[in-house]
């Protein structure tokens, strides 16, 4: 399919900080590709300086065949941003708003009627068009802002943590939304969410720690990489548990949190058979799973998303 993002070498310092150490990765047209990170590492840095509000220090970047620091004009005609926080006009009504960024990006007049109805229908807002923003939920104004960052016909949509704030059945929904929008757009993906289970529906990820890009595959990839099964184990006394799961387990990497001891094995069924039957510590909660793209997280970063990169 080819590149629709490139960025080489790319560094940003403030003043003291080095935020982005020359970073280097391409993105794919048409794929969903999710941008993770602890708090620091330099995620909004990078996205800031892809989307040209920011200069880099140095290194280049070039999307859509245009180079940010040459193209701007281009670049911005070639993106759409979905900001965290609402930037619509509440007293207005959807049409408003929607005939407003069409004015503001120089949508042709005689095709912005066509283009509005298009975008309403993808996020199923065309029976609510009407209607002052100010009535809508959370969800709609979500689906609307979506709806207006396609107006222009970009060809990467940046979402940042478009979900934040939402109950379940609302994310859900959007989900399924920006899936149709890949599917009838073919656009291009770069998303930010803190919420891992739902960065599961990238083509690909990237983590980013302290400045640089520690691992960038699939999630399904990434998740092989760590192998194995995990093992959660609750006992009636975990410390003694832990002391003989130390001596007689080989090759399991073993953490506690909390009140549950946490073991990474090859295969949870040699464990079980070879194990469990000779601890002599009576198991009060069993639970057998595969690697989650939290469980990457953590590997990789030493931290679960959410906390400071700096820690
Ligand atoms: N304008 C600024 N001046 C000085 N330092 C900055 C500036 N903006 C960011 N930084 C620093 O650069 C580093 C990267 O910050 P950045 O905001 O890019 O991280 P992030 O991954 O987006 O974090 P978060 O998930 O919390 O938004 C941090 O150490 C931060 O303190």
């Amino acid at each position: 399919m080819g590149s629709i993002i490139k960025v080489n070498d790319l560094t940003k310092t403030y003043k003291k900080v080095d935020a982005v150490k020359g970073i280097n990765f391409e993105v794919e047209k048409g794929e969903i590709f999710g941008f993770l990170g602890p708090n620091g590492a330099g995620k909004s840095t990078t996205i800031n300086m892809i989307c040209t509000m920011l200069p880099p220090t140095s290194g280049s970047i070039v999307i859509n065949g245009y180079d940010v620091k040459k193209h701007k004009d281009e670049v911005r005609g070639s993106i759409g941003i979905i900001f965290q926080e609402n930037t619509l006009d509440e007293k207005l009504t959807a049409n408003e708003n929607l005939m407003l960024h069409c004015r503001f990006y120089k949508v042709p007049k005689e095709k912005r009627e066509e283009r509005i109805q298009e975008v309403l229908e993808i996020v199923d807002l065309v029976d609510e068009r009407k209607q002052r923003v100010e009535t809508y939920s959370g969800g709609m104004k979500r689906r609307l802002e979506i709806a207006r960052g396609l107006l222009h016909y970009p060809k990467v949509l940046f979402l940042d943590e478009p979900t934040v704030g939402l109950d379940p059945q609302t994310r859900a929904h959007l989900w399924e939304y920006i899936l149709k929008l890949k599917e009838k757009e073919g656009i291009t993906m770069f998303l930010t969410t803190h919420y891992l289970d739902e960065a599961e529906i990238s083509d690909r990820v990237a983590i980013m720690d302290k400045g640089e890009i520690i691992a960038i595959d699939s999630p399904t990839a990434l998740k092989d990489q760590l192998g194995g099964d995990i093992i959660e184990l609750s006992t009636e006394d975990n410390e003694k548990a832990l002391e003989e799961i130390r001596e007689k387990v080989e090759g399991a990497e073993v953490t506690v949190k909390e009140d549950t001891i946490h073991l990474k094995v090859s295969s949870s069924d040699a464990f079980i058979s070879t194990f469990i039957k000779t601890l002599n510590i009576p198991v009060t909660r069993l639970n057998i799973r595969k690697p989650t793209l939290n469980d990457v997280f953590l590997a990789f970063t030493g931290r679960k998303i959410g906390e400071s990169s700096d820690k």
